[in-house]
C-alpha cells in the first residue's frame, strides 16, 4: 500500500478546476518534489493529502485512509506539515511555542529539547520569537513540523529564508528523514540544491501532472542535450567521423569542443573523447532540474494556449501509475 494515493483527484473553487485531475502515489520513505508554476495547484495538492480539503472528485487516501474523514483522527500524529507562511505567537520563546505544540499533540517535553538542538536552535530557545530572523523562525516550523517523528512530511517552501549552510543542513535531515523510512513531499520554487535529495519530481502546470519520474527519466523524456566540453588538441574531423551516431552536433571555440548528445550515449561519447590523446580535460554538463522543470512547464503553457489536448507525457506519468 502506499503511503499516499490520489486517484483521478479534481477540485474545484467556485467552479472553477484548481487541479484539473491528479493520480500520483507516494511510497514508504520516498521523497517527491513537487513543483509548479504559481497557481499551479501545489498547495491545494497538499491541503487534500492533509485533509484540509476534500476532493471535488476521485479519491484521496492517506495511509490507506481519507484524510478529511473524522476517522482520521488517529492517524493524523502520523503527519507533519511546515506551512508555506510560518507565523507563530510573538511573545512566546521558542521553546515555549515548541512546548504550547508538544502539549496539544501529547509528546515528551524532552522531545522538544531535542528537537531545537536538531533544528540548530538551542542557542535562542529562551528568546522570544519577535526577536527571531526569518531562517529561524523556519526551523522553529520544522521543529514543530517534526515533534511527532511523522511518517509523512509535507513542506511547503521549507528553505525559503535559509542561508546556504542552513539550506544544507536541512537537506541533510531531510536525508535522513527518507533513511528513516519517512515520506517526504517537498515542495518548493528554490530548485538548485534540490536535485539530489528528492527520488522522483511530478511537475505540476495548470492543475495537472505535466511530468512525473525520476531526474533520469524526466531527462530522457525531455531530451534536452547532455552537454560535453572537451580541452585540448583534439582532430575534430576524426572525432565527428567517430561519433557520426551518438551526438546531435560538435562545434568548437578556441580550443574547447562543444559536443551535444543524448542522455543514453553520454557514456560512449565520454569514452570515445577521452581516447583522443590530445584530449587534456573534460566537462559534462547534464540537464540541470531548472532546464528539466522549465521545459515542462513551457510545454504546459504553449498547450493550454494551443488548446490542445493534455500535454503527452500526462500519459507517460499515468502509465507510470497503472492508469490506463
Ligand atoms: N480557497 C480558494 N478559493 C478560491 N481559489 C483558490 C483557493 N485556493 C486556491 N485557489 C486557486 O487554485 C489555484 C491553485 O492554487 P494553489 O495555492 O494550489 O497554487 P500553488 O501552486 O501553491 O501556487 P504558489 O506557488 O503561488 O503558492 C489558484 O488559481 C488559486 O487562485
Amino acid at each position: 500500500m502506499s503511503v499516499v494515493e490520489l486517484n483521478q483527484v479534481k477540485k474545484y473553487f467556485d467552479g472553477v478546476a484548481a487541479i484539473k485531475e491528479l493520480t500520483l502515489n507516494i511510497e514508504e520513505g520516498e521523497v517527491l518534489g513537487l513543483f509548479g508554476h504559481n497557481g499551479a495547484g501545489k498547495t491545494t495538492t497538499m491541503k487534500l493529502i492533509l485533509g484540509l480539503l476534500k476532493p471535488s472528485e476521485g479519491v484521496v487516501s492517506v495511509f490507506g485512509h481519507s484524510p478529511a474523514s473524522p476517522h482520521f483522527s488517529d492517524y493524523r500524529y502520523r503527519l507533519g506539515f511546515l506551512p508555506e507562511n510560518v507565523s507563530f505567537y510573538q511573545q512566546l520563546t521558542g521553546k515555549e511555542v515548541l512546548a504550547y505544540f508538544a502539549k496539544l499533540k501529547k509528546v515528551s517535553k524532552n522531545r522538544v529539547v531535542q528537537l531545537l538542538e536538531e533544528v540548530g536552535l538551542s542557542h535562542a530557545a529562551n528568546r522570544k520569537v519577535k526577536t527571531y530572523s526569518k531562517g529561524m523562525k523556519q526551523r522553529l516550523g520544522l521543529a514543530q513540523a517534526l515533534l511527532t517523528e511523522p511518517k509523512l512530511l509535507l513542506l511547503d517552501e521549507p528553505t525559503v529564508g535559509l542561508d546556504p549552510i542552513a539550506t544544507q543542513d536541512f537537506y541533510t535531515m531531510v536525508d535522513q528523514l527518507k533513511k528513516a523510512g519517512c515520506s517526504v513531499v517537498l515542495c518548493s520554487h528554490v530548485l538548485p540544491g534540490v536535485e539530489k535529495h528528492i527520488d522522483r519530481a511530478a511537475i505540476l502546470g495548470a492543475g495537472q501532472l505535466q511530468a512525473l519520474g525520476t531526474l533520469a527519466e524526466l531527462r530522457q523524456q525531455a531530451e534536452l542535450p547532455t552537454i560535453i566540453h572537451a580541452y585540448g588538441e583534439i582532430n575534430q574531423d576524426i572525432l565527428r567521423s567517430e561519433l557520426a551516431e551518438q551526438v546531435t552536433s560538435i562545434s568548437s571555440n578556441d580550443s574547447v569542443l562543444e559536443i551535444h548528445t543524448t542522455h543514453s550515449e553520454k557514456t560512449n561519447v565520454l569514452r570515445q573523447v577521452m581516447k583522443h590523446p590530445g584530449c587534456t580535460d573534460i566537462d559534462l554538463h547534464t540537464p540541470s532540474l531548472e532546464q528539466i522543470y522549465r521545459y515542462f512547464v513551457e510545454a504546459s503553457t504553449t498547450d493550454s494556449r494551443n488548446n490542445t489536448p493534455p500535454h503527452m507525457t500526462n500519459s507517460i506519468a499515468q502509465k507510470k501509475e497503472g492508469v490506463q
